[in-house]
């Protein structure tokens, strides 16, 4: 039993008792944390001093006591400390109870496996997402890795893997980690290490407690390489201890900038499987799926459904939201049916384009140097690197492609080449779009934010 739910037993059972009233209990009592039970005293924080002298009476204090010894099941003597001072006392505590409200698994009860729609463009994630949960022992491949632009449903696979393992296999332990908590916890855990040796250590031991380790975006980890460190041997035991691995990334881990390569090694080694933007009968599906799934009845034209399929497929996220927008509206004004005249009007409030958006080699250059954490003097300059020769040909491949400069201005734009070395640049860059699915998808991503 961990001391959160230790101390709630104990808050239930005072409250039960009413010995306080409910406006001192809620505002005041309520708010207290057990933080640690060693050598039979019981060190419990406080937030605000009206607490404090609520508690510190020798009455109270005695209620606390016997309360609490009777849920621990041995006497106890009770300390009570300001939440502040204990921070300091044990920042290690700190960092274990984060952990425990981390590991604590909370899916999302709608991105299940039955609520997602397959196509084309994600069969194959679906596919191998729901393999994974079925084969639970023996593992056909480690890890998982699926990439692709934001909004296309590899957090919704996450959790339904998560939701099918709580129900098939619950003996299944499963993690699921959003990588920037993970960074932060790692930091947390870091800056504990000096006074307290081995807090690291115990963040490892329970990010390896587990059958199956989910983690979503894990583009965070980049430039990060203290965590990248402690990631890398939690990583390797994981495999070494078959737990399952599944990733998931808003690019190929080639593309992730500041990322290891003994990582993005270990990431591309089991089974790595892109998502792309749903093509227009799967966006009509997944349209027709959440005007399903939502409590009231919503009333849309076959033409309006469409509409908003075409337009809006590069991001699930936003064909929801635009869907939002429109049965919203709806319920303001109460329209028989959601047509295109209704869903013209509403939309038209959408923000138009103004002249400063028009697009230029330089916001190509801004959102080159954004995705791969470049600074313009890296994409100007004369380093050879792999990445950075690769955000050269798509800088030079999007400015030709859609903007249609010459070939001479390009390389104005880009530190003064000369336009022989920006031909064979977009030459190359045709070339690794045809046979690289990582370049591939770092020129759609670019060119989706350039959309946007
Ligand atoms: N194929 C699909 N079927 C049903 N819903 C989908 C599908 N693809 C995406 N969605 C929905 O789109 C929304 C965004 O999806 P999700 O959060 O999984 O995207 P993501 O790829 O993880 O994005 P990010 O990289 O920004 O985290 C969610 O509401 C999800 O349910």
């Amino acid at each position: 039993m961990s001391y959160t739910s230790i101390w709630n037993e104990t808050l239930q059972k005072i409250q039960e008792s009413n010995y306080f009233d409910s406006h001192t209990f809620n505002s005041w009592i309520s708010k207290t944390t057990l933080f640690k039970i060693e050598d039979n005293i019981a060190y419990v924080a406080y937030r605000s001093t009206i607490t404090f002298s609520i508690l510190k009476k020798q009455k109270e204090k005695e209620l606390f006591e016997s309360t609490l010894s009777e849920v621990w099941g041995d006497t106890l003597t009770i300390q009570f400390i300001h939440q502040r001072e204990m921070e300091k006392m044990m920042p290690e505590e700190v960092v274990k109870q984060r952990t425990n409200v981390l590991l604590e698994n909370k899916f999302n009860p709608s991105y299940t496996f039955e609520n997602f729609v397959e196509g084309n463009s994600n069969a194959e994630a679906y596919a191998a997402c729901l393999a994974c949960c079925t084969q639970t022992t023996s593992h056909l491949f480690n890890p998982l890795m699926l990439y692709g632009n934001s909004g296309l449903g590899k957090t919704h696979l996450l959790h339904a893997m998560g939701n099918y393992l709580a129900k098939e296999h619950p003996e299944c332990k499963v993690i699921y980690m959003y990588s920037g908590d993970l960074v932060s916890l790692l930091i947390e855990a870091m800056k504990t290490k000096n006074v307290h040796g081995n807090t690291v250590e115990r963040v490892k031991e329970q990010l390896l407690d587990c059958d199956y380790f989910l983690i979503d975006d894990i583009q965070n980890l980049q430039q990060h390489s203290s965590s990248q460190e402690i990631f890398f041997t939690v990583y390797n035991q994981l495999i070494q201890k078959n737990t399952q691995i599944i990733i998931t990334s808003d690019m190929h881990p080639s593309e992730i900038s500041g990322l290891q390569s003994r990582l993005i090694s270990r990431f591309v080694s089991g089974l790595t499987i892109s998502i792309s933007k749903p093509e227009f009968e799967t966006s009509k599906a997944i349209l027709k799926k959440k005007i399903e799934g939502r409590e009231e009845s919503v009333n849309m034209s076959e033409d309006v459904i469409d509409y908003l399929a075409g337009k809006y497929s590069n991001d699930v996220r936003n064909l929801e939201g635009t869907l939002n927008r429109l049965i919203f509206n709806a319920t303001l004004f109460n329209p028989d049916v959601i047509d295109m005249d209704f869903a013209r009007k509403v939309l038209i409030k959408e923000p138009i384009v103004s002249q400063s958006d028009e697009l230029t080699i330089k916001k190509i250059k801004k959102a080159v140097t954004r995705f791969y954490g470049l600074s313009y003097k890296d994409l100007e300059g004369k380093c050879r690197q792999k990445f950075i020769a690769n955000a050269r040909h798509i800088c030079v491949y999007l400015s030709r492609d859609l903007l249609h400069k010459s070939y001479v201005s390009i390389g104005q734009e880009l530190g003064g080449r000369d336009h022989t070395t920006i031909s064979s640049s977009y030459e190359r860059a045709k070339k690794l779009i045809q046979k690289d699915e990582a370049f591939k998808t770092a020129v759609e991503k670019i060119r989706s934010t350039l959309d946007s």
